[in-house]
C-alpha cells in the first residue's frame, strides 16, 4: 500500500495524548469534555418528515447494483445529486468484509491502556487516536480510530505479538479489494460525464491508478448513555478523492442533503458507501459534488466502520478536466495537488473548496463551520 509520508504534516497537533484511559463506554454520563449539549445545526429529515414537498426519490441515499447495465448512469445521477451512494454487487467478497469487522471488533475490544500503546506519534500518520480533524471543533467526540497507510505491522506487532500477520493479511487484502473498486467506481464515474483515461494523466496507461494512495481510518463509535448530546465525528467533507466506507449494522454516518437535512445511510448488509471527496469535486469543475456529512452514535449499539481513502500521487496536479469547462460552466477551482490542499485543509478545514473557488457560487450554503450553536 503506498505511502503518504508528509502530507498530514499540517494536522501534526493531533491530541492523542488527550485520550482517557477509561473506555468511552464504560461512562455513565456524558463527561463535559464531551458534552456537544446541541450537537446538530441542522434538522434530521425525521424532523422534516411533514414538510410536503420531499418526495420519495430524494429521501434516501441511492442503492445501486453495480453488476446491472445501467449502473454506469445511476451512478452519475448519484454523485450529481447525492455526492453518495450504496453500492451492492461491488465485487468484494464478503469474507473480506467480515474479516475487517472481526479485526474492528479485536483491536477496540483491547483495553485501552494496550490501545494507547499503539498510539498515534505526534509526527506519525498510523496508530490508535481521535480523528485528525478533532482540532476543528470545540468538544471531544464520541469515538476512537486507527489510522492505517502503509504497513500497520509495526503498531499491530504491539498490540498483537502472538498474531501480528493474520491482522496483517487482513489489512493487506482489505487494501487491495479496495483499491480495485475504487479504480472501478472511478471509470464507472468519470466515463457518465464523457472523461476517459487520457484525461487523468496519474490514472497509468491501463487506468488502473498505479501511483495513488490509500489511506485507512477504522473506527469505533461506542455506545453512548446519551447520544443526543455526543457526536461521534463532527460534520465534515473528506480531502481525498473518492472514499469507500463500510460500516456495520448499527446506522450513524448521516449526509447533508441540500444544504438543509441529515439523511441516515442505513447499513445495507454487505453494501459499501461510496463518497466523493474534494478532489473529485475539484476534478469534475463541481458536477460531483463532495457531501457534508457526518456519525452520530447509539445508545445501545456500538458502530464499526471502515473509512477508506483513495488519492492522487501526492505531487500529481489535479485540476478541473478541460472539456467540462465551457462558458456555461466556467471553470471553478484551480490547480492542486493533494499536499497543497491539504496543508490549506488544515488551515481553513470546511472552508477550503469555498476559498479556493474561482466563480461564486450561486447562493450560500449554511455555515457547517459554525460550532457556537
Ligand atoms: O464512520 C463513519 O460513518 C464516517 C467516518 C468518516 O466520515 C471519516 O472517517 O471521514
Ligand atoms: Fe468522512
Amino acid at each position: 500500500m503506498a505511502t503518504i509520508p508528509k502530507m498530514i504534516e499540517a494536522y501534526k497537533t493531533d491530541p492523542v495524548h488527550a485520550l482517557t484511559n477509561k473506555n468511552l463506554d464504560s461512562f455513565e454520563q456524558i463527561p463535559d469534555t464531551h458534552d456537544w449539549v446541541q450537537p446538530n445545526s441542522f434538522p434530521s429529515f425525521t424532523d422534516q418528515s411533514n414538510i410536503s414537498d420531499l418526495s420519495s426519490d430524494t429521501d434516501s441515499v441511492p442503492l445501486i447494483d453495480l453488476s446491472l447495465p445501467n449502473a454506469p448512469k445511476l451512478i452519475g445521477n448519484a454523485l450529481r445529486t447525492w455526492g453518495v451512494f450504496q453500492a451492492i454487487n461491488h465485487g468484494v467478497p464478503i469474507s473480506v468484509l467480515n474479516s475487517m469487522e472481526s479485526l474492528l471488533n479485536d483491536l477496540f475490544d483491547l483495553p485501552t491502556p494496550q490501545k494507547l500503546k499503539a498510539a498515534r506519534s505526534r509526527d506519525g500518520v498510523n496508530g490508535y487516536g481521535r480523528f485528525r480533524i478533532s482540532t476543528f471543533f470545540p468538544k471531544s467526540m464520541w469515538s476512537e480510530g486507527f489510522t492505517v497507510s502503509g504497513s500497520p505491522l509495526e503498531h499491530f506487532q504491539i498490540l498483537w505479538p502472538h498474531d501480528c500477520t493474520k491482522y496483517c493479511d487482513i489489512i493487506e487484502e482489505y487494501d487491495r479489494e479496495m483499491k480495485g473498486l475504487c479504480g472501478r467506481v472511478v471509470w464507472l464515474a468519470l466515463g457518465e460525464l464523457g472523461i476517459t483515461r487520457e484525461d487523468v494523466n496519474w490514472a497509468g496507461p491501463n487506468g488502473d491508478f498505479p501511483t495513488s494512495s490509500g489511506v485507512m481510518n477504522l473506527n469505533s463509535y461506542p455506545v453512548c448513555p446519551d447520544p443526543d448530546r455526543a457526536m461521534g465525528i463532527g460534520v465534515h467533507t473528506d480531502s481525498c478523492f473518492l472514499t469507500l466506507l463500510y460500516q456495520n449494522n448499527a446506522s450513524g454516518l448521516q449526509v447533508l442533503r441540500e444544504g438543509k437535512r441529515w439523511v441516515t445511510v442505513d447499513p445495507v448488509p454487505g453494501a459499501l458507501v461510496v463518497q466523493v471527496a474534494d478532489l473529485l469535486q475539484i476534478l469534475t469543475n463541481g458536477l460531483y459534488s463532495s457531501p457534508f456529512h457526518q456519525a452520530v452514535v447509539n445508545r445501545d449499539r456500538k458502530r464499526l466502520s471502515v473509512a477508506y481513502f483513495f488519492g492522487p500521487p501526492v505531487h500529481a496536479e489535479i485540476s478541473p478536466i478541460k472539456k467540462l469547462v465551457n462558458p456555461t460552466q466556467p471553470l471553478l477551482y484551480p490547480t492542486v495537488t493533494w499536499a497543497e490542499y491539504l496543508c490549506k485543509k488544515a488551515e481553513l478545514f470546511n472552508d477550503t473548496l469555498p476559498s479556493i473557488r474561482l466563480s461564486t457560487p450561486p447562493t450560500e450554503s449554511s455555515d457547517v463551520n459554525d460550532h457556537s450553536q
